[in-house]
This record gives C-alpha cells, structure tokens and sequence, in this order.
C-alpha cells in the first residue's frame, strides 16, 4: 500500500463515474488527511455532487479506489455501513423534526443504543448531556435550545442539522453548500464553526460561495469535467489561468 493510502482518511485514486455513456467523474483522485478540512469547488456539473455521492455509497464507480482510514474499501459497502463508519453528510434540504426542540433534536441524533426499546427506555447519562451542551455551543443554538425547529430562521437551521451530524459523531462530515441562502452574518458565523469543528474531525465542504471559501482558509481542490484541475490556496488556484478560465473568471 502506498505512503498516500496508510496516512489518509479518505482517498480516492483513479474513480470514474459514468452516466449513458458521460463521464461524471472522469480518473478523479484525491486524499483528505485525518482532522483536515478541504473545500471542493468547481462549475455546475464539475462533479462535486457525484463524489459525495461515491464517498457515501449512493453512486458505485464504474473503476476505481476508495478507502477510509487507509483500510475499508467503501466501493463494497452500501449507505448505512458507510454511514456507521462514521462519514456523515449534510445534504442541502431540511432533515430536521420541526415539532421537537433544538435540544430534542439533537437528543435524537445521538449515538445510542439502536431500537425502539433502547430509545424509549434509555436514559441520557451526564456524558450525554455534556455532549449535548457541547454541540448546543459548537453550532450558537443554546439559547435556542427549546425553541422549536419549525421556529428557526433559515442559518440556524442549516446549523442545527451539522449539530445533529456531529451528535452521530463522525470521523469524516461531508458538507454540501452549507452558506447557501444565508445572510452575511450568518455565512460568516458558518465559516467559524466549521473550523471548530475542524478541530477534531475532518470535514469536506462543498460550495460556491468564495467569499466563505475564502473564509474557512483551507487547501481547495477545483473540480472540472470530473477530474482535480487544480489544487492548494484559494489564492493559488484563482491565479491558474485555467481555473479563471473553466470557473472563476465566469
Ligand atoms: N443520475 C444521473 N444521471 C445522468 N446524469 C447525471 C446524473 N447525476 C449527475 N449527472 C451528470 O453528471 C454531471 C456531474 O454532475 P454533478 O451533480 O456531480 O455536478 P456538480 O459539480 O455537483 O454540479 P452542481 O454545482 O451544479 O451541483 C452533470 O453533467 C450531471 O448532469
């Protein structure tokens, strides 16, 4: 196994994906270290949504390796195993339970004993509760904790759904646009809490808005036609003429 593989919690060599014959993802490779943050970015239909879809066991690539943690080869397992791994993703719509508070909701997600049984008779122990507490802080909803879902503005949502992924405790969050539809304020508090989060998992944010890339001030990888056209500061790949020219200068 190779250097690349042993050190890395995701890595993708050589995947292609193909839909009627168009090539999604086209020989991508790419390799996300443990506890690292990297933003993918890229013009419509660069391919961003078919790698998560890969990396979380929606989509099967026609060839090609995907590994977790250097071990598991994720291109034998389905959503759920890949799921308890411990990869969580955010997708853009709203998967949250609008009729239970920010507290409950969180409660919920929790990594706990499974079935109906283990859920109506399990008591939070004080772990539990500090966990809670934590996440409440993590993503700015304490004083919201026992508002209901339902009652959030749009931001707060989006932060309570990372909340609820981080309750499951994953080692790797796949973030799907997570500043769409936000104001200012509240795409800058994203930024904020991501790198926080980054702290101790790793996480993968796709998005369009570069003033938030630009924000978080980690390596970007930009996607086009199914494969990494560039890599490394946003500073750098906005300078490579090929980017400016496939996406950014659009
Ligand atoms: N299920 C599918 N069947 C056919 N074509 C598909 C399918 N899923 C994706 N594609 C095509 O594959 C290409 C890559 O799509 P993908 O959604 O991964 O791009 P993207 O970078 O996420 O784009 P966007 O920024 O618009 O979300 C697009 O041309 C898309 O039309």
């Amino acid at each position: 196994m190779s250097e690349k593989l042993t050190g890395s919690l995701l890595y993708l060599d050589d995947v292609s994906v193909s839909f009627d014959g168009f090539k999604a993802l086209n020989a991508l490779s790419l390799v996300i270290g443990p506890g690292e943050m990297r933003a993918i970015i890229g013009p419509n239909g660069a391919g961003k949504t078919t790698m998560m879809d890969v990396i979380t066991g929606k989509t099967r690539p026609d060839t090609g390796t995907v590994y977790f943690a250097g071990t598991t080869d994720l291109t034998k397992l389905d959503e759920a195993e890949i799921a308890n791994l411990g990869i969580g993703r955010k997708f853009q719509r709203p998967t949250t339970f609008e009729s239970q508070t920010v507290r409950d909701n969180i409660e919920l997600s929790l990594k706990a004993p499974r079935g109906p049984f283990a859920t109506l008779f399990h008591k939070l122990d004080d772990d539990q509760r500090d966990r809670i507490d934590e996440i409440l802080e993590t993503i700015r909803l304490t004083e919201q904790r026992d508002t209901l879902a339902a009652n959030l503005s749009h931001g707060q949502r989006q932060w309570l759904e990372i909340g609820m992924l981080l309750a499951q405790e994953p080692q790797l969050l796949l973030v799907d646009e997570p500043a769409a539809g936000m104001t200012d304020a509240e795409t800058e508090q994203t930024a904020i809490l991501l790198k926080e989060i980054a702290r101790t998992q790793s996480v993968v944010v796709v998005e369009h808005d570069m003033d938030f890339v630009r924000g978080l001030g980690v390596k970007v990888t930009v996607l086009h036609e199914g494969s990494v056209l560039a890599e490394g500061s946003l500073d750098h790949v906005s300078a490579d003429s090929r980017v400016v020219e496939v996406y950014l200068g659009r």
